[in-house]
């Protein structure tokens, strides 16, 4: 299937649809109770993730309900560090838990070197969702996916999220030698993961920044918008035109500056950004993405619908690609996830 053919892939390339096509950030999860049942097939998260299988039904499985037009890999972006060696699990009711990396011989102790090896199975699961797609769903594009240097890197310092990454964001400040070691090989890492998914068949990469904007305007710019660019540049010189979406969440007013200097074609906006700010300050060539209140899908009724109807006004006429905020949780009811999709649809 031509992109020409693909709404999801033409708006990120900058052309205006009406109504916009959709997808939604954490579309495949919990609240989904044909995903439990796979999840508890298949075990612990992890096992989920490197079964190709089960990873690439699980994906599939918001499209059959609600027919969005984008599928995103079921995978997680600490499955990078995971691949690089660093000791992952998830917790039930913690999140994930890693091995803090706070010094030279922790970072010295990752095994870069493993990780291509180690991804075969998520690269593996990219091909298989692009079968399912070619069957099922011929007009959705799969989007593949890593999180920023510095959001993983929020991780691998800390050892766990549920905080404010406290070490990771005085470790940038107080060592910005070592810190910017550890960004380095994660941008080099992320450009060799994506680079693969694109190969395997992701027709679409995004890149999560959920904590950049914990940082302050000078940080944001060095350990976001940088390393960014670094990956950007470091793709399009393999895949010119492969659509690259970024997600620098709470960037605030940042996120003109990301729009204009990072080199992505599509920003995601976050649930505080304002679309009308968004469209007044984010360049006119760039795709806006976003940006309604998990919360509002988990309430459901007129405040879902007034929410998701004053997001789509506010970009009529603009390259845009509805979407939540951040993403679902687990206690959204997928009823209302139904009436949200039959929102977009009428525009
Ligand atoms: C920060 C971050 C993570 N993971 C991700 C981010 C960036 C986006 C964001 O800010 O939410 C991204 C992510 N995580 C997951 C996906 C899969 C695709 C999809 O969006 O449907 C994607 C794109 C699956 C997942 N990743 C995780 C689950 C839940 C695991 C389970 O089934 O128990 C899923 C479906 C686990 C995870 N993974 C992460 C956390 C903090 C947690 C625990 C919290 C939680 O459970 O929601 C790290």
């Amino acid at each position: 299937m031509e992109n020409a053919s693909k709404p999801l892939l033409r708006a990120l390339s900058g052309e205006a649809l009406w109504p916009p096509p959709f997808w939604l950030m954490r579309q495949a999860g919990r609240y989904l109770p044909e995903y439990r049942e796979l999840r508890a097939q298949a075990g612990d998260f992890i096992s989920l993730c490197t079964n190709p299988a089960l990873a690439a039904e699980v994906t599939l499985q918001p499209l059959r309900r609600y027919g969005m037009d984008g599928a995103i890999l079921f995978s997680d972006i600490l499955m990078l560090p995971w691949a690089m060696g660093q000791g992952l699990r998830y917790a039930e009711g913690e999140g994930p838990l890693l091995d803090p990396i706070r010094d030279a011989e922790g970072l010295a102790a990752l095994r870069p070197q493993e990780m291509r090896a180690r991804i075969a199975p998520i690269l593996e699961t990219v091909a298989r969702v692009r079968e399912g797609l070619a069957q099922e769903a011929p007009k959705a594009a799969l989007i593949g996916f890593a999180g920023s240097p510095f959001t993983v890197a929020c991780y691998m310092v800390e050892g766990r999220g549920g905080g404010e990454f406290a070490h990771a964001r005085r470790m940038a400040h107080a060592d910005p030698a070592l810190f910017g070691k550890l960004i380095r090989l994660l941008v080099d890492g992320t450009v060799d993961y994506l680079l693969a998914q694109a190969e395997a068949g992701a027709e679409a990469l995004m890149l999560f920044d959920s904590w950049s904007g914990l940082l302050s305007p000078s940080q944001f710019r060095r350990w976001s918008i940088e390393p960014t660019n670094a990956i950007v540049r470091a793709i399009r010189k393999v895949r010119p035109d492969i659509p690259l979406i970024g997600f620098p969440r709470l960037a605030g007013p940042l996120l003109a500056e990301y729009a204009q200097r990072t080199g992505v074609g599509t920003v995601a906006m976050d649930t505080g950004m304002d679309p009308r700010w968004a469209a007044a300050n984010v360049p006119e060539g760039i795709t806006l993405q976003g940006n309604l209140d998990p919360q509002a899908v988990v309430a459901g009724g007129p405040s879902l619908e007034a929410e998701a109807r004053s997001i789509l006004a506010a970009m009529r006429g603009r390259p845009f690609v509805f979407n939540l905020g951040h993403g679902i949780v687990p206690p959204t009811p997928p009823e209302h996830v139904a009436a949200l999709a039959r929102i977009i649809r009428i525009g």
